[in-house]
């Protein structure tokens, strides 16, 4: 169903993605991991037409969504909804309308502006929010919400757009590992009971092993992995990131049952940084 052929990005002198090939045959929830400045941001971002590619095609369902202009690249997009770390959402809208401002692509601004939305917009919003568990929270303002409740805020926007694909860029990298686990179970409910694809950017190894189905692993700009999670054993992970044999993957974990130490806490750090 989609097949990424040789796709690059350079960014002055650097190809932020280099050649970057892999073929998906159903809706999977994939994982990309891999360290800061490895392309995994600017690969979601070239696939949702954020950022354009400097070569390379895209072929979902058969047309090159790469090449698309105009209104059908604004139905791409849409088809192909964004969620990213820092949710993105109004602060001090409430939340019922932050989730239907994921229908705004398909309706005239002038409406929108003086919060004229259809009652089947407002009713398939509230099912949504219900859905993702947070029905209550409707009335409230966004920015009165917990991060972890404020994604799923993103997530029920992403899902107004009815979308085949959700690109999700860190969706947990600002959460406590608590809100993390229900993010990313949302995210897992929703891939398996709708069979919409998933691909995640995460930053913790043991996310992407829980996860996902398949996990493919970028280092400057290049694919250096692409297997199951079983796969992705310490010795690849090490690779991955680019570590010497003091990696430690403990520090890469949100687990609650893994968070460490100070000096764990350093590594990770310097993973990131
Ligand atoms: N708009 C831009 N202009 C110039 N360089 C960019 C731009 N966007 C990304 N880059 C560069 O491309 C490379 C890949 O960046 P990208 O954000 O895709 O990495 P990443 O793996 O997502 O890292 P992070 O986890 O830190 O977001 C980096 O060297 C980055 O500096």
């Amino acid at each position: 169903m989609m097949q990424v052929k040789s796709v690059t990005r350079i960014f002055g002198q650097k190809a932020a993605l280099d050649d970057v090939s892999f073929a998906v045959e159903k809706p999977g929830f994939v994982g990309i991991i891999g360290r800061s400045g490895a392309g995994k941001s600017t690969f979601l971002r070239v696939m949702n037409r954020m950022t354009d590619a400097t070569s390379g095609s895209l072929m979902f369902d058969d047309r090159d969504v790469l090449a698309l202009e105009g209104g059908a690249k604004r139905a791409w997009q849409s088809q192909c909804a964004m969620i990213f770390q820092q949710f993105n959402l109004v602060p001090r809208l409430d939340v019922v309308s932050n989730v239907l401002h994921g229908t705004l692509n398909r309706r005239s601004t002038l409406a929108s502006m003086f919060g004229f939305w259809p009652d089947d917009d407002v009713l398939k919003a509230f099912a949504i929010l219900e859905r993702l568990d947070i029905a209550e929270q409707a009335a409230k303002r966004a920015e009165a919400l917990s991060g972890g409740q404020q994604q799923r805020v993103a997530i029920a926007r992403a899902l107004m757009q009815d979308p085949k694909v959700i690109l999700a860029d860190e969706p947990i990298a600002s959460l406590d590992p608590m809100n993390a686990q229900v993010v990313m179970d949302s995210l897992r409910r929703i891939h398996d009971e709708d069979g919409r694809m998933v691909i995640a950017n995460l930053h913790t190894l043991d996310t992407a092993r829980r996860y996902c189905d398949r996990v493919i692993g970028m280092r400057d700009g290049r694919i250096v992995f692409d297997g199951t999670p079983d796969q992705l054993t310490t010795g690849v992970a090490r690779d991955i990131y680019g570590a010497d044999a003091s990696f430690n993957e403990g520090a890469t974990s949100t687990a609650i049952e893994t968070l460490g130490t100070e000096g764990d806490d350093a590594y990770a750090q310097s993973m990131m940084a």
